[in-house]
């Protein structure tokens, strides 16, 4: 068997632990393995009325799945450190998940795991118990891999939006757009487009970060003295850029078309467009690790939690990705 390909289920009490026990059934033949408290999944399987068959592993042994029993499925024990309640987080559960994705982490560097998939964790949760600084999978992962900068898409079947900065305070955006910034952003988004995706000549839509894209300079000068000026360089060098184009009228069929992704300034201009078209069918990737990181594009949605109404959607799709992606190598 090849590979496994780690799932770590996020915040405990929220909806991860509900999508990773309905994940292994639907993967019957895969070399899946859950990252995360075995005493919370078994207590969520009671909760939801499922009968899981968790077999412990530990890396080094050999990923079991029996089609006689698609629902059993290998979990790596990592204590979730307090009582877990669905839907009440609790940051004394948050160092128990920043342990599970340091573990899905090293693995795929050390060569454990073929790729990792992550469902949801709350961001103000881990800061509260674990990491005041932590501000997602995304910059966590890259942290981990020692890598600089990555670039976060999230993608439905027909749209691909990349963003050229994360998880940042509003007003943090205009300083964080740099030259050197945009270069290194549209540098990974076009090689994994080549190397991930198999897009020989990728076509990028960039938006501009201003109204109208600036209005000629009389709404932001950003696009004037930092954006214009680099995509230029980066054309010269055989990039097949379009923009910056205005936000607001960019995600228009005749323009998305001829693309094959768009790169947004900043987090909410991207995905309240990517999650209208396609909110829980749509994946998350992060680019420029040196391992392949899927998720989910939803949150922990606590409200939902043990109640057997979160839709698998979205984590089935970056499952699929995600072993699509580590299949070659592990051909
Ligand atoms: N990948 C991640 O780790 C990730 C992604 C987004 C948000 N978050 C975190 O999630 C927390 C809650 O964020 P939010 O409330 O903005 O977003 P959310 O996605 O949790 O919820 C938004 C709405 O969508 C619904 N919803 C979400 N997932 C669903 C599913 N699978 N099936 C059915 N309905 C679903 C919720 O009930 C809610 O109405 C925050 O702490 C945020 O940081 C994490
Ligand atoms: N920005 C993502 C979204 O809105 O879906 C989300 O917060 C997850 O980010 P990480 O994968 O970095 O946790």
């Amino acid at each position: 068997m090849p590979r496994p390909v780690a799932v770590t289920y996020g915040d405990p009490a929220g909806i991860g632990p509900d999508l990773a026990l309905a994940l292994p059934a639907l993967f019957p033949e895969q070399p899946l393995v859950l990252i995360g408290d075995r005493t919370v999944l078994e207590q969520r399987a009671e909760q939801l009325g499922m009968l899981p068959r968790l077999r412990d592993w530990q890396p080094g042994e050999a990923v079991i799945r029996d089609p006689l029993t698609p629902e059993s499925v290998c979990v790596w024990h990592t204590p979730a450190g307090a009582p877990v309640t669905a839907g009440k987080p609790d940051p004394a559960t948050a160092q128990g998940t920043v342990n599970m994705l340091k573990r899905a982490a090293q693995g795929c560097l050390d060569g454990t795991f073929s790729a990792m998939v992550t469902a949801p964790v709350a961001k103000n949760i881990i800061c509260e118990g674990a990491d005041p600084d932590f501000t997602g999978h995304t910059e966590f992962l890259a942290e981990q891999a020692g890598v600089d900068q990555v670039v976060m898409m999230l993608a439905t079947q027909d749209l691909r939006v990349a963003l050229a900065t994360t998880h940042l305070p509003l007003s943090e955006v205009p300083e964080a757009i740099t030259p050197d910034s945009l270069i290194r952003t549209l540098t990974i988004l076009r090689d994994d487009l080549v190397g991930k995706y198999r897009i020989a000549e990728p076509r990028i839509l960039v938006l501009g970060l201003n109204p109208h894209a600036g209005e000629g300079g009389h709404l932001g000068r950003e696009e004037l003295d930092v954006i214009i000026p680099t995509l230029n360089r980066l054309r010269e060098q055989g990039f097949h850029l379009t923009g910056p184009v205005p936000a607001d009228t960019a995600f228009q069929p005749h323009l998305l078309e001829k693309h094959d992704a768009v790169l947004a300034m900043y987090h909410d201009q991207g995905l309240p467009v990517l999650k209208y078209a396609g909110f829980g069918e749509a994946i998350n990737i992060t680019l420029g690790l040196p391992f392949i990181r899927t998720s989910v594009d939803h949150g922990t949605a606590f409200e939902l939690a043990g109640t057997g109404k979160a839709k698998v959607g979205s984590l089935v799709a970056a499952t699929r990705l995600a072993l699509n992606l580590a299949a070659p190598q592990d051909a």
